[in-house]
């Protein structure tokens, strides 16, 4: 009986677009609760979510086979992603790669030896069934997939390095942090950021390899599914939570509806 089947990957890999839901409340409850909408993925966010390793496993378990969990790392370094794997995150987007040589590294960290450098714990893992998967240090490798967000000017000109390098099976475009580093924090949405962006998902699949992004304006969500990005994550819990109970609030206390903050983009 080998790991579970990344269907994930495969639909990525076969360019089937993949329309995502980003969780920021780090709970299992509300994870449950999206992860039964009907979204392709859902990202359990490490990086600007309150999360620990046992939220974020307690999220993997209410998700179950509903939605596919894409766990985002705080940041690309071994031990944490052994430490997801582990708990049973098939898929990791990794924040902040700039550089061939960093996915290169991640790609090691995802793949147990000779092909990587993953930590064997198995025996112990949810990833196994808690060893009830006998065949899976052998197939792990197959079903993990790497997903790596460029979201500064030097990963951009480096998007064809980074795609490059084999094992890296999707890149995807952190459109709030990109605009931060060309100088225009808050305001992904800018012509010259969004240029950019629009650049970056042409050559990312003239690389060979997926695209994906998350913006919560329905338009350019299509504009990137159009332009060929195929991960394409349309929103958070966080924001339709907070934005649904304003409007709920002010509807019944006659208060004017407050304006959802446009800085973010998502
Ligand atoms: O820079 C970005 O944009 C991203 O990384 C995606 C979103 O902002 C995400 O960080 C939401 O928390």
């Amino acid at each position: 009986m080998p790991a579970p089947h990344n269907t994930f990957k495969a639909a990525i890999q076969n360019g089937e677009s993949q329309i995502g839901l980003w969780l920021g409340m780090a709970n299992a409850y509300a994870a449950e609760i999206c992860a039964g909408a009907g979204f392709d993925w859902v990202v359990v966010d490490g990086e600007h979510a309150p999360n620990t390793l046992p939220t974020m496993a307690a999220q993997l378990q209410a998700i179950g086979g509903k939605s596919h969990p894409v766990v985002r790392a705080p940041i690309g370094e071994t031990w944490i992603i052994k430490q997801l794997l582990d708990i049973g995150a098939q898929t990791i987007l990794v924040p902040m790669v700039e550089t061939a040589d960093q996915a290169q590294q991640l790609v090691r960290a995802m793949n147990y030896p000779p092909k990587g450098v993953r930590g064997v714990g198995a025996a112990m893992a949810r990833a196994s069934a808690f060893n009830r998967i006998p065949d899976y240090l052998t197939t792990a490798n197959e079903e993990v997939c790497l997903l790596v967000q460029v979201e500064s000017r030097a990963a951009m000109d480096n998007i064809e390095a980074i795609a490059a390098v084999e094992g890296v099976d999707g890149v995807f475009i952190g459109p709030s942090d990109l605009a931060a580093d060309m100088g225009y924090l808050g305001r992904p949405g800018v012509p010259v950021v969004q240029a950019a962006v629009e650049d970056g998902i042409a050559r990312i699949l003239k690389a060979g390899k997926p695209a994906g992004i998350l913006t919560a304006d329905t338009t350019l969500a299509q504009r990137y599914l159009e332009l060929g990005a195929t991960f394409v994550a349309v929103g958070t819990d966080v924001t339709l939570f907070s934005q649904a109970t304003s409007a709920l609030a002010a509807k019944f206390k006659g208060m004017p509806a407050a304006a959802p903050a446009k800085s973010s983009g998502y």
